[in-house]
């Protein structure tokens, strides 16, 4: 099994709470990004004291409210499975504060970290404040939700968007790579890619590697999987029959999304 694809795992932490995904510093690679994927029940509460970490808390479906000292945001959510294709809300907390969700329903959340210093407002993204983007031509097309983009200064480090990529079409495509710290010419930033499939049997493809292909492992990603991108280019290729979805969390030294194409592939974006 690759170092980089994680399965879902179901372990009840408390009652009515259960982790999917758990991605840290301990155990992965990762220094920039970590990342949970929580089941709650309806009426679970699941509380947590962020250490020199802030986090971005998606409700990925269901409803939930989310308490941050006298701050509460209640009834976030907006659709009872990523494919409806609709943005959704999330909740920013800065390092060192302390927050609880409790669900309204049954729901599935995305806590992403970074680690941060800098205490910043704790904020409420609404689902329609997310940009919406159409990108690609040909069979490259998908459509973005910028949630945490690096024109919004909500966050130090943090970075999310979700994707979702078309039957027979390919995303991060053609191959990009950001994991060098040379800015203007391409920032480094971390990724994670959390994936889902309509219909869930479905399966993609990721591959991640590098120009030296030290690193070039292509994966059968299945629904719930997680893959890890702590460098390198990493394009999705979608099967036939089925939809992707990807939430994406980066993160590194600048809170700039610059990427380098693959020059290989670069020839895709010229076709008339
Ligand atoms: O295909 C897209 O446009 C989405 C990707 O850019 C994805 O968010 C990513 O790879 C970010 O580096």
């Amino acid at each position: 099994m690759s170092k980089l694809l994680r399965k879902p795992k179901r372990e009840e932490v408390s009652e009515g709470i259960t982790l999917v995904h758990e991605v840290s510093k301990q155990n992965s690679d990762l220094k920039y990004v970590g990342f949970r994927v929580i089941d709650l029940v309806k009426g679970a509460k699941y509380v947590e004291s962020l250490v020199k970490e802030e986090c971005c808390i998606v409700a990925l479906t269901g409803r939930i409210n989310v308490t941050e000292g006298e701050t509460s945001f209640k009834d976030l959510g907006t659709r009872d499975s990523v494919f409806e294709r609709k943005p959704t809300d999330s909740v920013y907390v800065s390092n060192d504060l302390t927050f609880e969700v409790e669900a309204v329903t049954d729901a599935r959340i995305v806590l992403c970290y970074s680690p941060s210093e800098n205490q910043l407002p704790t904020k409420l993204i609404k689902a329609e404040e997310n940009s919406i983007e159409n990108r690609g031509e040909y069979s490259n097309k998908r459509l973005v939700h910028n949630i945490l983009p690096d024109s919004d200064s909500t966050a130090n480090s943090l970075l999310v968007v979700e994707v979702f990529t078309e039957t027979g079409n390919w995303s991060s495509y053609p191959p990009h790579k950001h994991d060098q710290d040379n800015l203007p010419e391409e920032s480094f930033l971390e990724e994670s890619y959390y994936h889902q499939m309509d219909p869930p049997q479905g399966f993609v493809f990721q591959r991640v590697y590098t120009d030296d292909r030290s690193l070039d492992e292509t994966m059968n990603v299945e629904n719930g999987d997680v893959v890890l991108v702590p460098k390198g280019y990493h394009p999705v290729g979608v099967p036939d029959g089925y939809s992707s979805y990807y939430l994406n969390v980066m993160a590194g030294p600048e809170r700039i999304w610059k990427f380098h194409n693959d020059k290989d592939h670069e020839w895709i974006l010229d076709r008339k």
